[in-house]
Order: C-alpha cells, then structure tokens, then sequence
C-alpha cells in the first residue's frame, strides 16, 4: 500500500537520517521515492549520493510527496507546522509525526486543518531494521495507521498503542536504545577491569545482550526465567547480581525511565529555533 507512495522525511537529523537508510536497506521502499529535507543541506548530500532527492524547500518537498515522516525536535515543531500548512492536503497527505510531546490534536490545531495524523515513536534501531516502534492515531485515521505500520514493520517490530502512551512510549522504547548502550558500555568496561582489551570486552558485552533479547523475543518468557538458567547454585552469577542489586540497579533503571516520561510531556514549547 505505501510502497508506490512518494515519502518525505521532514528535518533529517539523527532521527530522520536513521529512517532513511533503514527504508532504503529494506529494499522495500527506493530512495528515489523518498526526500530528505533539513535546513542545513549541506549536512544531508551523503544522502543525495545514495540515491535520495534531498530539499532545502518544505514546500517544493511536500507537494512532492504523499506521505510526510517529520522528525523535527518538538521546540521546531510550531515553526514548521506554520511553514508547511498551505501546503498540506487533507484529502492527500498522511502525516507521520515522530515529534515528541506534540499531541495529535496539536498539530492540527497549529495547521488549522483536519488533517490525517498518525504518531510514532521508532528508536534509532531503525538503522539496522530492528527499532521497536510504537503507533497511535485517533478516530478513522484506520487507513493512515495500516500504511505507518506497513512502513515500519520493514524496518522493526511496530506496536499500535493509544496516544496517551506516547510518552511512555518514548521513555521505555525511544530512548530505551541509549539505557541499553549505557548498560553495554558498563559491562564492557567491567570486562576490561577484569583483563579484556576493549574490542574484545565490547564483543562480548554486546552480543551478550544480543542473545539475552533473543531469548526473551523468541522463547516469550520472563527475564527471571532465563536468569534462573544462568544462576548456578552457589555459583557466580547469583553472587555478581546480588551486588548489582544492592547497588541500586533496577531501582536506577526504574527512576530513570520515569524521569524520561516525566520530561516527555514539558519538551513542547513554543520556537526555539
Ligand atoms: N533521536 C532519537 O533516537 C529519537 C528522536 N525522536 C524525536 O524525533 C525528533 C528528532 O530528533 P533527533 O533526530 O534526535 O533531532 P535532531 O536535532 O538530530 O534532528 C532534527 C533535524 O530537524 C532539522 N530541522 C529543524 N527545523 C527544520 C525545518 N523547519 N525544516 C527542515 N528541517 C528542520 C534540523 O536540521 P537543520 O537545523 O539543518 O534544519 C535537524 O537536523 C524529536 O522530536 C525527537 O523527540 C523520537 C524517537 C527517537
Ligand atoms: O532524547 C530525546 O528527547 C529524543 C526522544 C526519544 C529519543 N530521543
């Protein structure tokens, strides 16, 4: 359904830029079917190399494309909002707004027009086809969800949820990625204390997590389940995470997932740039 579709990606920084290369290795979507805006042109030409049209005009890009993916931060969001509105057509254009803490009803309030809107939330595994992405619209918009889920299901795993979990969402899946690197490199640097060169620490840090993921994702069980097959009875590993407990580990998790959703709803303010 979305794959004829022209697409534009609207403020390709981190966000956008990860999007793009994860459509185009999808070999779903051709990067001659997608543009890449940004103000700063010049920072995206690695983009025009590879294939896709890159615009410095919202406008000219818009009016290209049927399907608009913005991927401004939310201090941005009003300023473009204001830019691109005449040229945003309800009965053609499906807007796809990653912008956190801008709400459905906000962005069709700052258009001045009903437009279709559907939110998600990919993380920056999209990269590599593995973002966990979450989905919410409201109303009829049943058509625009179908084509955002079609969209990043070639690029991870998508998960339909209602808007006032969006900023959960955020919290546990977007910024989850840097949680988990933190996590990585804590482990890593572990390793080398214990007489691992770095690459090799790291090697086995990250695969390590990789597996641990697999076999929650493919076995559908519980953490603890898969932790009791690796606790041998007075063995090392129920030694090592005692300790990491009594450091505050999961507690250091918790707290600061709740503050990430906690600022999720205060970042909507009005341009800042
Ligand atoms: N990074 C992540 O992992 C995730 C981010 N998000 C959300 O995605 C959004 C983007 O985040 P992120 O990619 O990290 O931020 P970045 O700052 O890296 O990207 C924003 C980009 O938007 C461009 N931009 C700003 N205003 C305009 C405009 N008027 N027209 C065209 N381009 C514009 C900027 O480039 P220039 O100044 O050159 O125009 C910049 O490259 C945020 O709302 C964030 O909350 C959601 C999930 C994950
Ligand atoms: O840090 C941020 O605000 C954005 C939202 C989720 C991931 N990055």
């Amino acid at each position: 359904m979305s794959r004829n579709k022209t697409i534009a990606i609207i403020g390709v920084g981190n966000l956008g830029g990860a999007i793009a290369r994860g459509l185009k290795d999808s070999g779903e979507y051709r990067p001659q079917n997608i543009i890449l805006t940004r103000r700063h042109i010049d920072r995206i030409a690695e983009f025009g190399e590879a294939g896709f049209k890159i615009e410095k005009d919202n406008l000219k890009a818009a009016a290209w494309a049927d399907l608009l993916i913005i991927t401004v931060e939310p201090q941005q969001m009003n300023r473009l909002l204001d830019e691109l509105a005449p040229a945003v057509d309800v009965d053609r254009h499906v807007i796809i707004s990653c912008v956190t803490g801008v709400s459905i009803r906000q962005i069709k309030d700052r258009l001045q027009k009903e437009a279709t809107v559907v939110r998600a939330m990919p993380n920056t595994g999209v990269a590599v086809r593995e973002s966990m992405t979450c989905l919410a619209t409201e109303g009829m918009n049943g058509p625009a969800l179908r084509m955002a889920e079609e969209i990043f299901s070639t690029v991870g795993k998508t998960l339909i949820i209602d808007e006032e979990q969006m900023a959960a969402a955020t919290a546990l899946g977007a910024c989850g990625v840097a949680f988990f690197l933190r996590a990585i490199r804590a482990a890593s640097q572990g390793g080398i204390e214990i007489g691992f060169p770095a690459d090799k620490a790291m090697l086995i840090a990250a695969q390590t997590s990789l597996g641990a993921a697999r076999l929650l994702l493919e076995n559908q069980t519980h953490p603890e389940a898969e932790i009791d097959r690796v606790t041998t009875p007075r063995g090392v590993t129920i030694s090592g995470l005692n300790t990491m407990e009594h450091q505050g580990f999961s507690s250091a998790m918790i707290k600061g997932i709740v503050t990430s959703w906690e600022k999720a709803f205060r970042l909507y303010r009005e341009d800042k740039d």
